[in-house]
């Protein structure tokens, strides 16, 4: 068959798909239009029966019968309603593009041949024939997995082999065939360069249609309870985990909502980043929260390290050896079995008191707690304190009413306070010391209220001195010295928590342990319905916070995704994550998975940026072609400015938008000043809290992390402004370009970089 003809036939079974698809969406509109007016027409009688069977007594019988059956059909007529709306959702994205591949295979041994299409979502006709696929069906993986030929793929009944005799792969706009490959690898590379080589938008796309292989085995990966993937800059972590959500909420259908899932991300920007993607394969999005969110929503009335103070704080060595001890996952074991020892002593408490007077004692409530016999769990002795002291309150009562507040409260109380507290107006007793006790009674219960809810909250605990005598223990478990940490620093250490705690503000490294501690005593637990929780950027993260997620969500499964040439936070303790995250997991439910491949640069920046790291580290550069990485040297401060200013403008005659990416946020701060005095339009990004704007950013490079940019400008790399550590800084900041990179320094260029043999970059120096 020739191509004119094979695009002709092509042609004419996407004209007919679509003409189903408009069918049903016809269908699907006036299922909507009917459930709406139904919903309508239950909301209007809904008020009515309530009113026919409203008696003296509230509502009769045959009233509340009423109201369940029309709550029953309301919430039945909302589900197909939202039912609907989602499939509708999905059928308008499909008329568009109905589908991005075919398959022609046959089943072994003896299958007739078949040729089925595959897209964002299934479409099957009045005889239940599948006219579209979903990507995510289990025959889709033979799309993403195998060559030409012979393969296998899992059905809910175990495996089946298939030959496979036709790859084609489509592109097509507005209902229209653009253009097709038949391809014999996997997906094939022409369809990847056509997606790549085009422009970034602010916001991430999908990528269903030309998922990798190795990617493919992370999204269908529903066996591990650890996945760990270690990928390369650009190699489609965090792409791979969306499609991985699309792919869990597909599979487990009915089973897992989105609620169920939740990705820890770097900062607020990248989730404004990701935004789209879930809901442009028609499923919800996740929760979304960054670590530092997720322990403020516990103590609010912390202020936590912003994420400018954790990448530019310096420390002392001591400091370091610290933060590096507190952060371990040796510390978490340590706190764990320090807490299993709580259960005889070391737990402190708070007085309970009524208006500044001790009603509960901290000696007393100690008394309670620890009077329960050691086969009371720490989760079960405080429960049992609590029930004992809400029974000691009760008891409390009686005695309070007798107290000479009440009386002289009484007595003054205003009569719409008085009002108040009687059951009903005009309220009758039978003599003045019945209507006295009655009022007595209601007044202490009231003003005891707060000291219940303070017990039902655990307020009567005191976590900080309970946290501060494990501190003290400390020296007497471990051998500081093998931390390189000594009586001294370890007190003065101490002393520090105590003020910061004070002042309320803390470093993540040290609220983390202070929390669980907590959690170990009160046996509280993140989400337990929590199925699948996403890390990513793992690197930024501690063995102990971790550990700390881990316990906090005990029954999720965990995909964990970093690349640890990108740790600029947690510098140079990266390389042990790995180690120290697989002792929290069963092996034989763990699997690692390395991404070498690197999409989203050229390859020649690719290249460049693999120079930065040393050698040893598998990065592959897909051969995406474009210019050398450019590096324009100054001899002045402002000639830097004005070759920055001159790269833009070429920029944008390619109709690039570009990130100015500064090595913290005071520098960022101050170009963007410059180049607003020389007017050239530019948004500066300083907090995690914004949105991302679309154009020309100036942007500090913790903040661009996980994020990408047609082109990148590294702002000032002169020698003197980074440091031998700051590799992995560089690195990140380079790697966030796809299309064109550029670095300006002044003077001398930054050693880390002139190390670069010059054949990978064009150097121009300026005069
Ligand atoms: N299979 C693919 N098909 C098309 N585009 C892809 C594919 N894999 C990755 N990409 C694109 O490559 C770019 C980089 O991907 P992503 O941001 O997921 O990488 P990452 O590994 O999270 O990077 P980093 O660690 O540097 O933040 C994105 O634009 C993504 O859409």
């Amino acid at each position: 068959m020739t191509d004119v003809e094979d695009k002709r036939q092509e042609q004419a079974h996407l004209r007919q798909v679509i003409v189903q698809i408009k069918q049903e969406q016809a269908k699907l509109k006036q299922n909507i239009q009917t459930a709406q007016a139904d919903i309508h027409e239950i909301d209007r009688t809904f008020g009515d029966d309530v009113h026919v069977g409203m008696g003296d007594d509230g509502i009769s019988m045959a009233g509340a019968l009423s109201i369940q059956q029309q709550q029953q059909m309301l919430a039945e007529r909302n589900n197909s309603w939202q039912r609907s709306q989602q499939q509708l959702m999905v059928l308008n994205k499909l008329v568009e593009k109905p589908y991005f591949a075919r398959l022609d295979f046959q089943e072994l041994p003896s299958g007739k041949p078949e040729t089925i299409y595959i897209g964002l979502g299934s479409l099957t006709d009045e005889d239940n024939n599948f006219l579209i696929y979903d990507w995510r069906a289990p025959i889709s993986a033979i799309y993403y997995d195998g060559d030409l030929g012979q393969v296998t793929y899992q059905t809910p009944d175990g495996e089946q082999a298939v030959k496979v005799t036709l790859k084609r792969q489509f592109i097509i706009e507005k209902g229209q065939i653009q253009t097709f490959f038949d391809t014999e690898e996997t997906i094939g590379d022409q369809m990847l360069l056509a997606v790549l080589d085009n422009k970034a938008s602010t916001k991430m796309k999908s990528i269903v249609t030309t998922i990798q292989r190795e990617q493919n085995q992370i999204i269908r990966d529903t066996d591990s309870d650890l996945l760990f993937v270690q990928g390369a800059a650009g190699s489609g972590k965090t792409a791979a985990i969306m499609q991985r959500v699309a792919y869990l909420l597909y599979r487990y259908r009915h089973k897992l909502d989105s609620g169920q899932v939740v990705l820890f991300s770097p900062n607020m920007l990248f989730n404004d980043y990701v935004s789209q993607v879930l809901p442009e394969m028609g499923e919800q999005n996740m929760i979304q929260l960054t670590y530092s969110q997720y322990l403020g929503h516990r103590l609010p009335k912390v202020q936590l390290q912003t994420l400018a103070q954790q990448f530019e704080a310096t420390q002392t060595p001591t400091q370091q050896a610290i933060i590096h001890f507190v952060s371990d996952y040796q510390f978490f074991q340590l706190e764990t079995q320090y807490a299993q020892l709580l259960g005889q002593g070391g737990v402190y408490f708070r007085d309970l008191r009524l208006h500044d007077r001790v009603l509960l004692s901290r000696q007393q409530i100690a008394q309670i707690y620890y009077h329960f016999g050691p086969q009371y769990r720490l989760v079960n002795r405080i429960e049992a304190t609590k029930a004992k002291l809400l029974k000691k309150l009760q008891g409390q009562l009686q005695r309070e009413m007798k107290q000479e507040w009440v009386q002289t409260a009484i007595q003054n109380l205003s009569s719409e306070q008085l009002r108040q507290l009687y059951d009903y107006p005009d309220q009758e007793f039978a003599t003045s010391e019945a209507e006295e006790k009655f009022l007595a009674h209601k007044l202490v219960e009231k003003e005891l209220q707060p000291v219940a809810r303070k017990i039902q909250q655990l307020q009567f605990l005191n976590p900080t001195a309970t946290y501060q005598q494990f501190l003290r223990s400390v020296p007497q478990i471990v051998d500081l010295a093998a931390w390189k940490i000594t009586p001294a620093d370890w007190q003065e250490y101490q002393q520090q928590f105590q003020a910061d705690l004070q002042k309320r503000q803390l470093r993540l490294s040290d609220l983390t342990p202070y929390l669980y501690l907590y959690d170990l005593i009160t046996g509280h637990h993140g989400d337990l319905k929590m199925k699948f929780v996403f890390i990513d950027e793992i690197q930024d993260y501690t063995p102990f916070q971790l550990a700390y997620l881990k316990y906090s969500f005990p029954r999720a499964r965990y995909t964990l995704l970093g690349d640890l040439n990108q740790s600029i936070f947690v510098k140079g303790k990266a390389p042990v994550l790995l180690k120290e995250v697989r002792k929290l997991f069963v092996p034989e439910k763990t699997r690692v998975v390395q991404l070498t491949h690197s999409y989203r640069s050229t390859q020649q920046i690719t290249e460049f940026t693999k120079q930065l790291l040393q050698t040893g580290v598998k990065i592959q550069a897909f051969h995406r072609p474009g210019d050398l990485p450019n590096v324009l040297l100054a001899k002045k401060q402002m000639q830097m400015l004005q070759a920055l200013q001159q790269q833009l403008r070429q920029n944008h005659d390619r109709h690039y938008a570009t990130a100015i990416i500064t090595r913290n946020l005071e520098q960022a701060q101050e170009l963007q000043e410059q180049l607003r005095s020389s007017s050239t339009a530019t948004t500066l990004v300083r907090s995690e809290n914004q949105r991302l704007a679309s154009g020309d950013l100036v942007i500090p490079v913790y903040l661009a992390k996980g994020l990408e940019f047609d082109a990148v400008i590294i702002w000032n790399a002169s020698a003197g402004e980074f440091t031998s550590q700051d590799r992995q800084v560089l690195y990140t900041m380079a790697s966030r370009a796809m299309h064109r990179l550029t670095i300006t320094a002044c003077g001398q260029l930054e050693p880390l970089l002139a190390a670069i043999p010059e054949n990978y970059y064009q150097k121009t120096v300026i005069n």
